[in-house]
């Protein structure tokens, strides 16, 4: 749990007169829930998207298991382990939940062209693989009943599940999750926890995610680190983040987030 899966070094990224990002560094331990906090504004989805590779640092360095990866093209970053949930989710609406999730087996295509026209016995051990992953994904994340029905008919909550059922097919290490708890009733946010929660006991999988709800974070987190205005104010466990007085301070201001932090440090 001690060794880094992922650094950042000293990283800067500019938006044109914005510093959005100023100086930043951390590791994500494997096999730790990590979770990036902070007021709006303060460069979270930044960082968040600099490891997704959406964006380059205009500074800094980010290594994946030892390897630059701002080296990286976007669309290589599945290959390498790494998966990611959207803020919005994105799904394919009027496919069934199962096909989404089989979409999601992508990475893991090995077969060619020539071996899939004809459905070798390669294919169709393949393809078994991949129904058995899925159909394991499903099982844990409870979605046996909507495997057959359509994404288009589904309550927001369940969306939320299947999307992150389909970034754990793609079998990562590391899984990026924005703002899980986005849309989701206190009651979901429960059962959320709860997924975040089995996907690190039961998977090992690597988490790096970035939060507002504080009664997820302190549920969820191994480390949390906090920012404003593009730059680290707090790194540590939940409780001395949420206690730590420029946190407090950053946080004066967006009366609902501060009134969170209170009910958990009286919690
Ligand atoms: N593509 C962009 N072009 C220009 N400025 C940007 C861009 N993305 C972010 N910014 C600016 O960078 C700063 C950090 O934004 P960022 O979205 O990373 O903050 P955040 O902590 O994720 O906030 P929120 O919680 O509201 O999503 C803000 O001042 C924002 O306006």
């Amino acid at each position: 749990m001690n060794d880094p899966l992922l650094t950042a070094k000293n990283i800067s990224v500019r938006f044109g007169g914005v510093l959005a990002v100023n100086d930043v560094s951390f590791d994500v331990k494997r096999g730790e829930v990590f979770t990036l906090i902070g007021p709006n504004g303060a460069g979270k989805t930044t960082v968040f998207n600099l490891i997704s590779r959406i964006y380059n640092p205009t500074q800094g360095s980010i290594t994946y298991e030892g390897e630059e990866l701002t080296a990286l093209p976007p669309h290589r970053i599945a290959r390498v382990g790494i998966a990611r949930t959207f803020q919005n989710i994105e799904l394919f609406e009027h496919a069934t939940v199962l096909h989404n999730l089989l979409i999601g087996r992508h990475t893991h295509r090995s077969t060619g062209l020539f071996a899939e026209m004809f459905f070798t016995g390669k294919v169709r051990a393949a393809e078994r693989a991949h129904r058995e992953k899925v159909e394991q994904v499903i099982d844990l994340l409870n979605l046996q009943k909507a495997r057959d029905l359509l994404v288009a008919g589904l309550p927001y909550g369940v969306r939320k599940v299947v999307e992150l059922a389909r970034a754990l097919c793609t079998e990562p290490k590391l899984l990026l999750l924005d703002e899980p708890s986005s849309g989701l009733n206190v009651e979901e946010t429960d059962d959320m926890a709860f997924w975040i929660q089995d996907i690190k006991h039961e998977l090992g999988v690597t988490v790096l995610m970035v939060e507002h709800d504080m009664t997820l974070v302190s549920k969820v987190s191994d480390r949390v680190l906090a920012m404003n205005q593009g730059e680290v104010i707090a790194m540590g466990t939940p409780r001395e983040v949420q206690s730590h007085p420029a946190v407090i301070e950053a946080y004066l201001g967006t009366v609902d987030d501060v009134s969170s932090l209170r009910r958990e440090l009286a919690a």
